[in-house]
């Protein structure tokens, strides 16, 4: 969440995170690389319209009005540059001067050759194990940031990939109202809203150039998995891929993939709601996974159909009021899976997103520890495609994004939870080939007829074909009829001669020459 230069009493206490581009010039005299002409370090923005009636305990939680519990200053970058002290690029531009586009390209994860699917597993790995260069997080709230003796800020360092893991909890978690009383469990800065799909965009992007900088690769690509292929099964849990199932307890993952070790971050929960502590980055057990396997919900034994996304991408009005999870005729509510897949809100369904995280049955469907699961990145690699073919197709018609009265964080101009330097909602809201340097390799399937259209389409054939027959019909009788007209005349002459010339002896082709 904070560049590690800033996780200081005096950046606290200052509320100023600027750091160096170069730092060798001495401390401050390079904020932003404001030398070089990268950036400066400007007052930081915040979005102030009101959010919707579900968050009732306004003031109590450090993610309002984000990020200014904890600072108020921050680099602005000029161009393309880009990061925390403007020392990277913005997404789709690469280069020294940040002047080179790029275009990276997500690929099906079934797609990918024998040696590209073991480099990614590797790099998955490779990330889980190294430290995040850049990155501390926080592990107390904000009144309890100065640590117990009230100088000792306290952060942690944590990996690449948990640091992926840890920010979706952080998104998710609960607002801590004092011990001894419950924690308040309305408020989610990144789902039931409409920051569902932008929130979720800029969480892969911010992990795909972590792995991009990790391998010295600036064309690596998080693939996808498409969960609506029409199969109920995980056809990516194989252990050259996401990992099979364990031959020996049906809930673990099979000890010929490197995921079997993985062990999960932020189980403790109910010591976080009831002590006010936030998830650090100790690990604990095994990530659990038993695809299909929830035999007392059959609703969420079976994944999503590719009609379902076919008839999800119709849904052309991005959000609709209350811009929660009940909101009807909503793409947003629909690809995320509240609605039904025609875009009708049901309180009993569970489609799209949601159910291909419900399918996983284990770490991978609870919101608190779901990034856990690797399958994570691909499920949601699919789902950010869904949303921009969506944006594709409507021109990335924004008018429906409110910007106020949604859900807290959920705002058009709410900077996102818990990301750093801040990025609104909005910046996340554009066709991604054009803006964000990435494009998806995937073909969307064609919608299903409904028994109306079918019955219509039936009609009009029916009536096409005996207007072609009748047409035809009336071809032939003129085409008869003019050659009729044609040999009349011969006919009629022939007859003159033949009449007028037969002697009986002589053949009429002989009298009409
Ligand atoms: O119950 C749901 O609909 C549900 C579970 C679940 C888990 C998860 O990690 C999500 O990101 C969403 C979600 N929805």
């Amino acid at each position: 969440q904070f560049p590690r230069q800033c996780a200081t009493i005096e950046s606290l206490r200052s509320g100023k995170c600027c750091p160096d581009y170069f730092p060798v010039f001495g401390p401050g005299t390079d904020q932003c690389g404001v030398s070089t002409g990268r950036g400066r370090c400007v007052q930081v923005t915040v979005d102030s319209r009101p959010h919707g009636p579900q968050y009732i305990h306004d003031g109590r939680d450090d993610r309002e009005q984000w990020p200014v519990r904890f600072f108020n200053q921050t680099c602005r970058c000029n161009g393309n540059f880009s990061g925390y002290n403007c020392g990277s690029c913005r997404p789709g531009w690469t280069g020294p001067t940040c002047s080179q586009q790029i275009n990276i390209v997500r690929r099906n994860l079934l797609d990918l050759s024998t040696e590209e699917r073991r480099r990614f597993v590797n790099a998955l790995h490779q990330a889980k194990v190294t430290i995040h260069p850049d990155i501390v997080i926080a592990t107390r709230r904000r009144e309890e940031i100065f640590g117990p003796d009230g100088n000792t800020p306290q952060f942690e360092n944590i990996s690449i990939y948990n640091y992926f893991v840890w920010s979706h909890y952080y998104s998710v978690r609960k607002t801590f109202l004092g011990a001894g009383q419950q924690s308040f469990e309305r408020v989610d800065f990144s789902h039931e809203g409409p920051a569902f799909v932008t929130w979720h965009r800029y969480h892969l992007l911010q992990l795909e150039r972590d792995m991009q900088n990790m391998l010295q690769d600036p064309t690596f690509g998080l693939p996808y998995w498409n969960f609506a292929t029409g199969q109920n099964t995980c056809d990516i849990c194989s252990d050259d891929l996401m990992g099979a199932r364990s031959n020996f307890d049906v809930s673990l993952i099979s000890q010929n993939s490197i995921f079997s070790q993985w062990r999960v971050l932020c189980e403790s929960i109910e010591d976080y709601d009831s002590l006010g502590t936030i998830c650090n980055s100790t690990e604990g057990g095994p990530i659990r996974r038993n695809p299909a396997g929830n035999v007392a919900r059959p609703m969420v034994q079976r994944l999503p159909q590719p009609e379902d996304v076919a008839l999800c991408l119709e849904v052309g009005i991005f959000d609709t009021p209350p811009f929660y999870s009940n909101s009807t005729d909503s793409f947003r509510n629909t690809v995320e899976g509240y609605s039904d897949p025609s875009g009708k809100y049901d309180p009993a369904v569970r489609s799209l997103h949601n159910l291909a995280h419900l399918f996983l049955n284990g770490t991978g469907g609870q919101t608190h520890l779901s990034p856990n699961d690797p399958i994570f990145v691909l499920l949601h690699t699919f789902t950010d495609a869904v949303f921009d073919e969506w944006l594709r197709r409507y021109s990335a018609d924004i008018s429906t994004y409110p910007l106020e009265n949604a859900p807290i964080g959920h705002n058009r101009e709410y900077n996102m939870v818990p990301f750093w330097p801040p990025v609104t909602n909005n910046e996340m809201f554009v066709t991604a080939p054009e803006n964000l340097g990435y494009s998806y390799d995937i073909e969307w399937p064609g919608r299903a007829l409904r028994v109306t259209e079918m019955i219509t389409i039936a009609i009009v054939t029916a009536l096409i074909l005996v207007a072609i027959v009748f047409a035809a019909a009336a071809c032939i009788v003129r085409a008869k009829k003019n050659r009729d007209e044609l040999h009349q005349p011969l006919l009629t002459d022939q007859y003159q001669h033949y009449s007028d010339d037969y002697d009986g002896i002589s053949t009429p082709s002989q009298s009409v020459v």
